[in-house]
């Protein structure tokens, strides 16, 4: 009985060193795959945060694309604000948004006239339905109780990313007809 479980035990320990040193193989290619994949994801993240280049100037496409599109979480480890060349570019695709220094700081802006001031408070709340959906969240003023103004620049990185302009796409596509009051005709 121990000669016949002697070389059956040797055979096993002698395949158990290749299969062992096979499951080691296996685990580091594991490791290097799932490296590899979270670079990628990294770098889809940055691409479509950052643009391509340096400058971060990308070939953005038209309004609808930028509105169809998904925020991305603030807290990408590699963020950039966004250059001034390049959110000029952007603004073109945000109809009625304008973009503001402030203090060093980019940011998009636009104003509208509501009917009144629990109208303003209607326009905030479908806003801020977007904004909770984008998990990317807008500066919200009411003033003189029908003046509404909205602000969006990234507060992570102190600047604009892509993330504003497709919340301004969005709050576009707002329908708000209902709220705002109606342009005078000049006479
Ligand atoms: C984790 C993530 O950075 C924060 O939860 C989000 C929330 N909404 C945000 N909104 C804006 N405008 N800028 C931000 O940096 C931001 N950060």
């Amino acid at each position: 009985m121990s000669r016949l479980l002697l070389p059956s035990l040797f055979s096993i320990s002698r395949t158990q060193v290749p299969v062992a040193s096979l499951f080691h193989n296996l685990y580091k290619s594991h490791k290097r795959f799932v490296h590899w994949t979270s670079e990628m994801s990294q770098d889809s993240v940055r691409s479509s945060t950052t643009g391509g280049s340096a400058s971060g100037a990308r070939t953005f496409c038209s309004l609808e694309d930028l509105s169809a599109k998904k925020c991305v979480p603030c807290n990408a480890k590699d963020l950039r604000p966004m250059t001034e060349q390049s959110a000029q570019d952007l603004l073109q695709k945000v109809t009625g948004w304008d973009m503001a220094n402030d203090n060093g700081t980019l940011k998009l802006h636009r104003s509208w006239i509501v009917k009144s001031f629990t109208k303003g408070l209607d326009f905030f709340k479908r806003v801020a339905d977007i904004a909770e959906s984008e998990g990317h969240h807008p500066d919200l003023h009411l003033v003189g109780w029908n003046n509404v103004k909205i602000e969006i620049w990234t507060h992570a990185i102190g600047g604009l990313t892509e993330n504003d302009f497709i919340l301004a796409a969005k709050i576009n596509e707002l329908q708000v007809e209902d709220l705002l009051r109606k342009k005078k005709v000049a006479k």
